[in-house]
């Protein structure tokens, strides 16, 4: 995290061996005939066999990749985890894990989650037999009253897309595992990555990323990932990456291996860039409420301090308007792109209402507080004073729509 000086500045003691370990945990050019320093793509989808019985660890491309187990190597131990299994894409992680529910399981979500996600628990999860309830699990005690004899998995995101809402994951692992041992505990980590946070540390059972996001960093790859250190836990998933077969290819998991070696620099930059413009938003007129879990203002920040490294790059932020406002700032942007997707070097903006959440029903957007005047931002790596100045110009022009 950023070395600052001042306590103040950052959040929990920085992890000293991060940087190390993303460079160097399972590259090792000894594993290499070749001795290569950086992994080679192993394009390779079948593997010779020395005898009809017997084969070495690699086999088949979809059980495993030399490249892949590179990449997940890394991931695990970035994660602090026993293991990692990398998937076609986040919601095909998450579509795993799910995998773990059978016909007649309960399954409590927390409310506010990525479109998909919510779309998936909703109606595929739904469709297979699986009972689903939403409810607000910033609250330990909604979460209490939400268990039922059935209930198999807790699935959060902390924070949460889009409204940054903070999980005290300690103490909801503490209700679960106090309620059952066997209940699942799943936090969707996307949004911080383990540069700053690392549920499994906190009593998560299982970690899910969306890598495409800050991960890789460069909006080039889309990948997903979990991480977890129970060993019943790893062969159940193992088995459903094999079986299930939704794997990444070995170009994209060499890609998601090098973005690794930069992610500590990036979170620190994209932390560095948010705060800035989150304090200038704070203060602008046109501006009704900003979400930036960086800021004393936000209602958990003493919770994030506790809990995380660092307050990632995702802003949200209430516009004085209506929807028409909304569009105006959006399409006035010029450095900020307006595009899905987050944690990029490229700064980029969004309506999740009519994007990222548009799948999501009316009444729960409304519920949520998911409004036409509520616009997500991810804070790339470009100069603050250059976001800054994107912000203001485009606010000017929507200030003929304020209300
Ligand atoms: C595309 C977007 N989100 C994807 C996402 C996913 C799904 O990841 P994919 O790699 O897009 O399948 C899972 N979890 C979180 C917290 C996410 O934000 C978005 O919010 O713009």
């Amino acid at each position: 995290a950023q070395n600052g000086n001042n306590p103040d500045e950052f959040f929990l003691h920085p992890d000293q061996s991060f940087e190390t370990r993303a460079i160097h945990e399972g590259q090792s050019p000894d594993q290499w005939k070749s001795g290569a320093i950086v992994p080679p793509i192993h394009t390779g989808s079948t593997f010779k066999q020395a005898d009809p019985e017997e084969h070495s660890e690699y086999f088949y491309g979809r059980i495993g990749n030399p490249t892949r187990s590179a990449l997940e190597t890394c991931i695990a131990s970035l994660d602090k985890a026993k293991y990692c299994l990398t998937f076609a894409s986040g919601l095909a992680s998450i579509a795993g894990v799910a995998g773990l529910l059978k016909t007649g399981d309960h399954v409590i979500c927390g409310d506010d989650l990525y479109g998909g996600t919510h779309s998936y628990f909703k109606n595929i999860a739904k469709d297979n037999g699986v009972e689903v309830d939403f409810i607000d699990t910033t609250v330990v005690e909604n979460l209490e009253n939400a268990f039922k004899p059935n209930t198999k998995m807790v699935y959060v995101e902390s924070p949460t897309n889009p409204l940054l809402k903070i999980m005290d994951i300690p103490r909801l692992a503490a209700a679960i595992k106090s309620e059952c041992q066997d209940i699942i505990f799943v936090v969707d980590n996307t949004f911080l990555t383990p540069y700053l946070q690392n549920p499994l540390l906190m009593g998560a059972d299982i970690a899910v990323y969306s890598l495409t996001k800050y991960m890789n960093g460069h909006s080039d790859v889309i990948m997903g990932a979990i991480t977890t250190s129970d060993d019943e836990l790893y062969k159940k998933l193992a088995y459903i990456q094999h079986i299930a077969g939704s794997i990444p290819s070995p170009f994209d998991c060499y890609l998601m291996n090098r973005s690794l070696k930069t992610l500590s620099i990036r979170m620190d930059k994209h932390i560095e860039n948010a705060t800035k413009v989150a304090k200038f938003l704070e203060q602008h007129p046109l501006v009704e409420k900003v979400l930036y879990p960086g800021l004393e203002s936000h209602p958990q920040y003493k919770l994030a301090k506790r809990l995380w490294h660092g307050p990632s790059g995702m802003i949200s932020i209430f516009l004085k308007g209506d929807l028409e406002m909304s569009k105006a700032f959006l399409k006035a942007l010029k450095v900020f792109a307006l595009a899905v997707s987050l944690g990029g070097f490229e700064s980029l903006a969004e309506l999740p209402t009519t994007m990222t959440h548009e799948i999501v029903p009316a009444e729960i957007k409304k519920d949520l507080g998911i409004t036409d005047n509520l616009i997500r931002l991810s804070v790339g790596l470009e100069s603050a004073t250059d976001l800054i100045k994107d912000v203001d110009q485009a606010l000017k022009v929507a200030a003929n729509f304020y209300i």
